[in-house]
């Protein structure tokens, strides 16, 4: 028995879920210039909130799409906006908001959701595992020659704030998105990364490169400069390029920006091969990284069998506490994915699952922690095989 309810939110009531999100996260409330930048990120129909005698709790959600292991795509809930008010907390509000969104993105179809943790203790218990991981690293910009045989790159453009805004989107989607995790970017993500450029302390610049065939990649970034005396850090905000030609092109531009010191890089691909430019490989630091992506496969069957494999096959055995219908053995192989009765190589929950899912875990490492229980060695070593990926996974797309 609860003391609240959960519905969706109609959009005269969006902004107060937004800035009840924004408390929750202790971040002051929208004003009326950032809200109508704001209100332009929701998706009609898919805002929750949670009542008593007012809103106390909200969550919402976004469809996009993403690249899986073998090359398909396939549909995403993207869950952001998560916040339960301080004075509500501990009493299964969020429990509620996540049943019933999840329930929600079943019934339209979607075979995942996926979002951006704030505390890595939150949303496993909900089904959603680390999916993908990613490294961050510093470069000394003055100790970072680029090695001769580097590629020269072609020419690159800066664009405006409002010319980015216009053809950003564009040149994102004609980009390929190879990595397991790479996700669109639809209508209801841009305007949040309006809002960072137009209130970011310093000018957020887009410098485009031109390859032979047009624009193939573009890196976004600010400079901070705290004092006119003070050496300056260049922040990569996003790179994203379809040729070796475009990330040297960028590289060198990036590293050719006057004032800086220092260019810092956050949540990259951890095999990003940034190093290999210089002549000084410890020219690059790391300074941290961890999970990105956390994922949840809200149709299993569906889930498994939209993406590829390679190898033996292997019979799972998911359990999954908030959508039950997804419990149950799984076959999984290069030729399909079906239910069966055979006996389970592997038990594991829906957490775990989608932590194998996109190859950033491999199964025996989860198994060696407890958290996959497995009746042969043998049937380890086929899963492994089975959801390892030729590149690391990567979402890199924050929302
Ligand atoms: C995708 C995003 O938007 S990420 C942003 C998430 N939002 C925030 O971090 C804002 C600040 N935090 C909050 O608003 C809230 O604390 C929330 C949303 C994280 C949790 O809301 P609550 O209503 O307290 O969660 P609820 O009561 O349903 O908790 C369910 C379980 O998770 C546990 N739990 C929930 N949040 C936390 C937490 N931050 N730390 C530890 N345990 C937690 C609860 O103890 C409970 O455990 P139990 O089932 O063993 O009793």
């Amino acid at each position: 028995m609860t003391d609240y309810t959960v519905r969706t939110l109609r959009p005269d009531e969006h902004r107060a879920a937004a800035d009840l999100f924004r408390s929750t996260l202790h971040v002051v409330p929208t004003t009326d210039d950032s809200w109508r930048i704001t209100e332009r990120m929701l998706q009609p129909g898919r805002t929750l909130g949670a009542f008593d005698t007012e809103l106390i709790g909200t969550a919402r959600s976004f469809d996009a799409e993403m690249t899986l292991p073998g090359g398909a795509r396939a549909g995403l809930a993207a869950v952001t906006g998560v916040g339960v008010r301080p004075d509500r907390t501990r009493r299964g509000v969020l429990t509620e908001l996540m049943r019933t969104q999840l329930t929600d993105i079943a019934a339209r179809g979607l075979p995942f959701a996926a979002l951006w943790a704030s505390e890595g203790v939150i949303y496993h218990r909900f089904g959603y595992g680390v999916a993908t991981r990613s490294r961050s690293y510093e470069i000394q910009r003055r100790r970072a020659v680029l090695r001769p045989e580097v590629p020269a790159g072609g020419q690159v453009e800066l664009w405006s704030l409002d010319t980015a805004l216009e053809r950003l989107p564009a040149l994102y989607d004609a980009l390929p998105h190879p990595r397991p995790a790479m996700m669109t970017r639809p209508p209801y993500w841009w305007p949040g990364w309006e809002r960072h450029a137009r209130e970011a302390t310093s000018p957020v610049v887009t410098a485009v490169h031109h390859g032979s065939e047009g624009p193939d990649g573009y890196v976004v970034y600010k400079v901070e400069r705290k004092h006119w005396s003070e050496p300056a850090t260049l922040d990569v905000i996003g790179l994203e390029t379809a040729t070796d030609e475009a990330f040297t092109g960028l590289w060198r531009y990036l590293l050719g920006v006057d004032l800086v010191d220092t260019i810092r890089a956050d949540e990259r691909p951890v095999d990003e091969p940034v190093e290999l430019l210089f002549t000084d490989i410890r020219a690059v630091r790391d300074t941290g990284g961890g999970d990105e992506l956390w994922l949840r496969l809200v149709d299993v069957p569906a889930a498994l069998g939209a993406r590829g494999y390679t190898g033996e096959p292997v019979v799972l055995e998911v359990a999954d506490p908030v959508l039950a219908a997804n419990s149950g053995r799984y076959r999984v192989s290069p030729d399909g994915v079906h239910r069966t009765d055979k006996t389970a190589d592997l038990r594991l929950d829906v957490d775990a699952l989608a932590m194998i899912y996109l190859g950033a875990w491999r199964p025996s490492l989860l198994a060696g922690a407890g958290r996959i229980r497995a009746t042969s060695a043998s049937g380890l070593e086929r899963a492994d095989r089975l959801f390892t990926t030729p590149v690391p996974a990567w979402c890199g797309t924050h929302f």
